[in-house]
C-alpha cells in the first residue's frame, strides 16, 4: 500500500501545526517542507512528533554538505526521514544514511536538479539509501515541468529502495503515480490550497487505497 506524505510548506508555526492536525487522519507522513524547517527549526520537529507520535515525520533538509552533522540533530529531535540532495557528494549522502541508521531512521535522496537521475539513484541505492525521491520542485513546476516521466525511469530500474514522487501531484494524477510504482506520493498544494484540506486529504487517501 502506497503511503501519502503531506508537505507542510507554510512558514507559520501555528498554521503548520493546525494543518497537520486536520490532515493527520488521512496521511502517513508529515513533511516539514524546506522553507518551513529553515524558518522554524528543531522546535517544530519536536512539537510535530509530540502531537503525532503515530506518524512519520520527514524533515526536508535538502542537505548539500556535512551530511551526518546536519541530519543527526533532526533525527534526535524526532524526525524519521531527512532528505539529502542527489546533487551533493556521495560522501554527504553517506553521512545522512549513517545518521539515519544510527537513529532507526531513513535517508531520502532528492533527485531535484540532478542531470543523470538514474545513475545517482543506482549509486545511492548501492550505498544504502532508503528512499529515492523523484521531485519536480515548485519553481520547475511553475516552468511547466512534471515528475511523471522521471518516476517511470526510476521505478523501472528495479532498485531495492522505496521510490517517492513529488511535484504538483493532485487527485487527477495520484493514482497513476501509485500505478507507476511510487511507494510514497507527496502532496502539498493540492491539499493546503484546497477549500477544505481535510476533505482533500480524505479524497486522496481513498484514491490511493483504490489504486
Ligand atoms: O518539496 C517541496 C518543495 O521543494 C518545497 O519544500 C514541496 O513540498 C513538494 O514539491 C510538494 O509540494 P507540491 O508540489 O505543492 O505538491
Amino acid at each position: 500500500m502506497a503511503e501519502i506524505q503531506m508537505a507542510l510548506d507554510s512558514l507559520d508555526f501555528d498554521a503548520t501545526m493546525a494543518l497537520a492536525e486536520q490532515v493527520a487522519p488521512y496521511v502517513d507522513i508529515l513533511e516539514i517542507g524546506t522553507p518551513c524547517i529553515k524558518y522554524n527549526g528543531l522546535k517544530l520537529v519536536k512539537a510535530l512528533k509530540a502531537a503525532h507520535p503515530d506518524k512519520k515525520i520527514l524533515v526536508d533538509l535538502k542537505t548539500m554538505d556535512a551530511g551526518e552533522y546536519e541530519a543527526t540533530p533532526f533525527f534526535e529531535a524526532g524526525g524519521d526521514i531527512t532528505t539529502v540532495l542527489g546533487a551533493s557528494d556521495m560522501a554527504t549522502m553517506k553521512g545522512v544514511i549513517k545518521a539515519a541508521n544510527a537513529n532507526n531512521g531513513e535517508a531520502q535522496i532528492d533527485l531535484i536538479g540532478v542531470e543523470d537521475k538514474a545513475a545517482v539513484a543506482k549509486d545511492a541505492a548501492t550505498n544504502g539509501a532508503h528512499i529515492i525521491g523523484v521531485h519536480t520542485g515548485l519553481d520547475a513546476q511553475a516552468a511547466g515541468q512534471t515528475p511523471f516521466e522521471d518516476l517511470k525511469t526510476i521505478t523501472g530500474l528495479g532498485l531495492n529502495v522505496k521510490v517517492s514522487v513529488a511535484g504538483g501531484i493532485n487527485k487527477d494524477t495520484i493514482q497513476s503515480c501509485v500505478q507507476a510504482g511510487a511507494a510514497i506520493v507527496v502532496v502539498g498544494a493540492a491539499i493546503y490550497g484546497a477549500p477544505s484540506p481535510a476533505e482533500s486529504a480524505k479524497e486522496l487517501r481513498a484514491l490511493v487505497d483504490a489504486a
